[in-house]
């Protein structure tokens, strides 16, 4: 059975690469090829890469790309969000292209998505709802969207998971590690821009957000996070008409927040929305540590009273506190333009792959400061400039962590809102106050105090194990079961080398065997005789005269004298 299961994986996979192929072939990415340096991995299909096709003649390289993951569906639209947030790993043009992907997926037909609700409820549909729409309200890659009614008279919205998604994304998961393995042999500095590890945090995610049971949790928590603040509203979840593929939640009837004459016409305040907004979201941020992911427009309901009703809890960031204070002390230091502030942050918490050149990094710093300086602080636009701070950072061959590259995506997005409810939207003046709470916790005495106890707790830890880990040691020692593994970076290029070395070693000592057994054989002038001499001495010296004039020929050819 199992067997049956990996076939159909193997056929699936096969499928699905030569798909992936054609589609990338026929948008002519075989530049990207080139810029991953993949071109002598994938010969075999670079004239396929390389085919350009009529639609692509008039696209930059980063719109192909964009379209080619539109084409590719689900997995690729969703790795291409979030390669959109990693501006420290894919040039500028392509986050800002990649920003635009849309999930343009034709619903499907509601007799599908009936059967996949009785399947994942475990009840037929009229057990749990009076109607379903059949109309979708909404679709993307990996759900749609159907108003509804409870059996208990509710309005609510039903997420459906589209059938067959998961196993899709599953596949297209084997290929991306396939290729990132690929790509982490192939690519130069692929220690900073960590395919693997990129892959393995998207599968993560995109594997949570196929599974709509977190989303209710994440509602439900947010939702505690803010209990009795009446700036905000969540939709409540209904959990007996909820799975890991269906996920039923109360229906808010409220205007989007990007319907701005919408919004003037119900009488609504734009500039305290927009003020509303930013402290709601920094509270998330800066407070919480767990954020919406992604507060596009179509996601952020206005009520009566200018109050703020966010859906969609699909993609949640976490912010730990130690990023949370890199990122604190990263504003804190450009807000009041200190560059040796700065540059002594990023190197203290920054993953610095090699030696940083301290110089240049000043240098580059000083020029990021300089272009910010004429601009007064309530006009500069926060997300930009980390996006822009992620951008040189990454350049100098530091890490940055990647919860902070994509709360900067949703930074950018929140301003944007900001800005176009309010011109005067001040989003350095609502950071201020918060950043002012943070940077006087993080020094504060309790928090120095409570920092000196985890240190002194670490150190007793270390003293009260000290003379049991000493006597294991001594005990393995004793026992001769000490054992240290080494790694020896670098080591395996040279393996072959040493390989080679150890054979040639090997087969000298064969010939010098077979000359020394000869010549004693030789001497004892016994057994079989062949032309006056020992058969033995005469079938070694052959032997021997063979071997080394074999040997001798090839390494003159390999030209490794
Ligand atoms: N509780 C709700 N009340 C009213 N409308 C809702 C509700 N939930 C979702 N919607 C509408 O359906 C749309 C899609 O829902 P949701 O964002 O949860 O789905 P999605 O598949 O994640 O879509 P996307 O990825 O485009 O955000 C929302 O933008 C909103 O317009």
């Amino acid at each position: 059975m199992l067997r049956i299961v990996n076939i159909n994986r193997n056929v699936r996979s096969i499928r699905r690469y030569r798909q992936i192929i054609t589609v990338l072939g026929g948008y002519g990415l075989g530049h990207l090829l080139e810029y991953l340096n993949l071109g002598q991995v994938v010969d075999f299909s670079r004239r396929v890469f390389n085919r350009r096709s009529p639609k692509a003649e008039h696209l930059t390289p980063p719109e192909r790309l964009r379209l080619a993951l539109e084409e590719l569906g689900t997995t690729f639209i969703k790795l291409g969000q979030l390669l959109s947030t990693r501006a420290d790993i894919i040039p500028a043009s392509f986050v800002q292209e990649l920003a635009h992907l849309q999930d343009n997926i034709p619903c499907m037909p509601f007799e599908e998505i009936k059967v996949q609700i009785e399947y994942e409820l475990g009840v037929p549909l009229e057990q749990r709802f009076l109607y379903v729409e059949p109309e979708a309200i909404a679709g993307a890659s990996i759900a749609q969207v159907h108003r509804a009614r409870l059996i208990t008279g509710e309005d609510v919205v039903v997420k459906v998971r589209r059938p067959g998604v998961v196993e899709a994304v599953e596949t297209d998961i084997d290929i991306l590690m396939g290729v990132a393995l690929l790509l982490e042999r192939h690519m130069a500095r692929s220690d900073i821009y960590d395919p693997v590890g990129v892959v393995r945090e998207f599968s993560y995610t995109i594997r949570r957000e196929m599974d709509l049971t977190r989303e209710g949790h994440a509602i439900e928590r947010i939702r505690d996070n803010f209990k009795g603040d009446p700036d905000l509203y969540f939709p409540g979840v209904y959990w007996e008409a909820t799975s890991k593929g269906v996920l039923t939640t109360e229906y808010v009837d409220g205007i989007k927040v990007s319907d701005i004459c919408a919004i003037e016409a119900a009488g609504l305040d734009r500039r305290e929305i927009a003020k509303r907004g930013a402290r709601v979201f920094l509270k998330m941020v800066l407070e919480h540590g767990f954020f919406h992911g992604d507060p596009h427009p179509g996601n952020v309901l206005i009520l009566k009273e200018n109050v703020i009703c966010l859906l969609d809890f699909g993609m949640v960031g976490r912010l730990d506190p130690a990023v949370k204070r890199y990122l604190t002390d990263v504003l804190v230091a450009v807000i009041n333009r200190d560059i040796e502030g700065l540059a002594y942050v990023i190197v203290e918490a920054g993953d610095a792959a090699e030696t940083v050149n301290m110089q240049a990094l000043k240098k580059a710093l000083a020029e990021f400061m300089d272009s910010y300086f004429e601009i007064p602080l309530k006009e500069i636009e926060v997300g930009r400039m980390l996006l822009e701070f992620i951008d040189l950072v990454s350049t100098h061959r530091i890490k940055v962590h990647p919860d902070l590259t994509m709360l900067v995506k949703v930074l950018v997005v929140v301003e944007g809102m900001g800005r176009k409810l309010d011109p005067d939207f001040d989003m350095v003046g609502h950071l201020r106050p918060f950043l002012e709470r943070e940077f006087r916790q993080q020094r504060s005495p309790g928090r120095l105090f409570r920092e000196v106890e985890q240190g002194f707790e670490g150190y007793l830890t270390l003293a009260r194990n000290l003379p049991r880990d000493v006597r294991e040691i001594l005990n393995k020692v004793n026992r001769n079961k000490f054992r240290i593994d080494l790694e020896h970076r670098g080591l395996d290029r040279f393996s072959k080398e040493l390989d080679r070395s150890a054979n040639r070693l090997c087969l000298s000592l064969i010939i010098a065997a077979l000359l020394i057994g000869s010549s004693i054989a030789m001497q004892g002038n016994r057994g079989p005789m062949l032309w006056g001499l020992p058969a033995f001495a005469f079938f070694g010296y052959s032997c021997a005269g063979i071997v080394g004039v074999w040997w001798m020929v090839a390494i003159l050819r390999s030209g490794r004298l």
